[in-house]
C-alpha cells in the first residue's frame, strides 16, 4: 500500500493544535503503521500525525545512532498518544535537528536536556517516565509538531 504523503511547512495542519485521541481502536493502530512505514521510508527519527495530514494528538519516535548523534541510542519505535510534558530541566542543550517537513535543511535547536512526561500507548494504558538528551530532544520535536510548532519558529 501506498505511503501516505507528508505535509510541508505552510499547510495548514501544520500550523494547528492536535486532537486528543479518544478512541483505541484498529482505526487508530492502522493510522500508527502508516506513520511508521512513512517515517522508516523517510529515515526519519520521529514523526507525528499532522504531519501526515491527521489532526490527532500522536507521533511516533525512535532512535538510532546517526552521523549528527553517534552515541544516540538503538530504539525500537515507540508509539506516543496524548502526551503531555510534566517536568523539564533547566539545563538547555544545543543540537542539530532535521524535519521531514522541511525537507533537506539542517537546524541549530535548543531544547531542555531531561524531559518528564506522561502520555498512552496504543492501548490507552498511560506511561509516566523521564527522558533525557537525544530521545528528550526528539519527543520535544514532536511534541511541538502536536501543538502547531515547527522548528522554524525555534531555529536559533
Ligand atoms: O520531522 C520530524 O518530526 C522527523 C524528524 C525528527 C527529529 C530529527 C532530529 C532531531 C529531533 C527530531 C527527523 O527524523 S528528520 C531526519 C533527520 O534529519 C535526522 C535524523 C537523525 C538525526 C538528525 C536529523
Ligand atoms: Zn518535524
Amino acid at each position: 500500500p501506498p505511503l501516505l504523503p507528508i505535509a510541508l511547512v505552510g499547510e495548514a495542519i501544520l500550523g494547528q493544535t492536535a486532537i486528543a485521541v479518544q478512541h483505541f481502536n484498529a482505526e487508530l493502530a492502522h493510522l500508527a503503521e502508516q506513520m511508521s512505514a512513512c517515517m522508516e521510508a523517510a529515515k526519519g527519527v520521529g514523526i507525528a500525525a499532522p504531519q501526515v495530514h491527521s489532526p490527532l494528538a500522536l507521533f511516533i519516535m525512535a532512535s538510532r545512532p546517526n552521523e549528527r548523534y553517534p552515541d544516540a541510542p538503538n530504539m525500537a519505535p515507540v508509539v506516543v498518544v496524548n502526551p503531555q510534558i510534566i517536568n523539564v530541566s533547566s539545563e538547555l542543550v544545543s543540537g542539530e535537528e532535521g524535519c521531514l517537513s522541511v525537507p533537506g535543511q539542517r537546524f541549530t535547536i535548543q531544547r531542555h536536556q531531561a524531559i518528564e512526561v506522561r502520555y498512552q500507548n496504543l492501548q490507552g494504558e498511560w506511561q509516566q517516565t523521564e527522558l533525557t538528551g537525544f530521545i528528550a530532544r526528539i519527543f520535544q520535536h514532536e511534541f511541538d509538531h502536536l501543538q502547531g510548532i515547527t522548528l522554524l519558529e525555534r531555529s536559533l
